[in-house]
């Protein structure tokens, strides 16, 4: 049985006398430290000398030190830099600050899952995963909306510590959409698949499939964007919003007759076995040998493919369209 909590159900207090350190400040760092600081938590944000992130952060208004005397000064200590710098980071800064009874929490449980980072048994574990990215949810707790979180304990030697994680989910705004208590094996796991399957693998290439199937048949550039990339938003906001049924409700009963004729010409039965092939590498923990050997040479493979990404039509076309879109153009951390 599915356990979800809301802000009713948290007891917004369990921060109350405590320290909270953000260590990074990066999407997810200025998302939790402002988010918490709003919602009255007493917040450092820990980063090291000569991070970009640092004077950006007391500019907002936050207490900054570096992550080993922000750990010293805090009772619960999140963890938010890059997954594959936090070992390091670990064993050097926090460590050696955590004492007995100090919360030690992630918004990832990749590195507990896979052994990368192992807590002594005397601190207590915990997850507050935000399901949506960073900026999205500074700006929905600033719109006073919140963005739905997973919630897991892994070490609770205090005994409070799922109140503590409430609390701090509270804080940062997830309560107010739905916190759901999971495992950081089962937040790690479908957490890696959606972001490669759907959210951000499997979106990207429909996009890119899509619009050079128009652009090589001859179409501008700027009506492939328009149809495969601006109307994605649109498209998705209204399933978000009310499910397939609200979507379809909306769109012509043209576009719904051949939603349901082609769809499942484009996403086969090939493409589904593909995908369980992918969670079993997830699994396995293929992926993760992967990526932090990937870490270990200094990322030839990712750094080739995000210039070749950024070079991509797809994206020239679309940064010259976004211009005439104001509304667009928000400032972000
Ligand atoms: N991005 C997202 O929306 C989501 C991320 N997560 C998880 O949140 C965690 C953080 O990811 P994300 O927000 O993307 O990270 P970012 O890459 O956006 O930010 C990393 C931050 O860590 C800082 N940093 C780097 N090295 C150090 C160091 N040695 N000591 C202290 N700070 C350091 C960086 O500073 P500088 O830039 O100055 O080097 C930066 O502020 C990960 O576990 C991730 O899986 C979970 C849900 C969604
Ligand atoms: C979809 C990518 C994500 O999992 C996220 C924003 O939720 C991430 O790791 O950034
Ligand atoms: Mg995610
Ligand atoms: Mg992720």
């Amino acid at each position: 049985m599915s356990k979800m909590y809301y802000e009713q159900d948290c007891n917004m207090d369990a921060l109350k006398g405590k320290t909270v350190a953000i260590i990074g400040y990066g999407s997810q760092g200025h998302a939790h430290a402002l988010n918490l600081m709003e919602s009255g938590a007493d917040v450092i944000v820990g980063l090291y000398e000569g991070s970009k992130s640092w004077a950006k952060a007391e500019k907002a208004g936050l207490k900054v030190d570096t992550a080993a005397n922000a750990t010293k000064a805090a009772d619960v200590v999140m963890m938010l830099v890059n997954d594959e710098k936090q070992p390091k980071i670990f064993k050097e800064s926090i460590e050696p600050n955590l004492t007995a009874g100090k919360y030690l929490a992630f918004a990832h449980g990749f590195n507990i899952l896979y052994n990368q980072v192992a807590p002594a048994a005397d601190i207590n574990v915990f997850m507050v995963a935000p399901k949506g990215p960073g900026h999205i949810v500074r700006r929905m707790y600033e719109e006073g909306k919140g963005t739905p979180c997973l919630v897991a304990v892994n070490q609770d030697p205090s005994g409070d510590t799922m109140e503590v994680a409430l609390s701090y989910a509270a804080g940062i705004g997830g309560a107010r959409a739905g916190v759901l208590e999971t495992t950081f094996k089962e937040e790690t796991e479908t957490d890696l698949f959606g972001e490669q399957a759907v959210l951000c693998g499997g979106l990207t290439e429909l996009i890119k499939a899509g619009f050079e199937t128009l652009v090589d048949a001859g179409y501008q550039p700027e009506s492939a964007y328009f149809e495969c990339v601006n109307e994605v938003k649109l498209i998705v906001d209204l399933i978000v919003e009310g499910g397939f049924e609200k979507m379809r409700y909306s769109i012509s009963d043209t576009a719904e007759y051949g939603d349901y004729r082609t769809g499942t010409r484009i996403i086969t039965d090939e493409t589904k076995k593909e995908m369980k092939q992918v969670l079993k590498e997830i699994q396995e923990g293929e992926f993760a040998s992967k990526w932090l050997a990937e870490n270990n040479v200094n990322r030839p493979y990712f750094l080739a493919k995000r210039k070749m990404e950024s070079e991509h039509q797809v994206e020239i076309v679309g940064k010259e369209l976004r211009k005439m879109m104001p509304w667009l153009q928000n400032e972000e951390e």
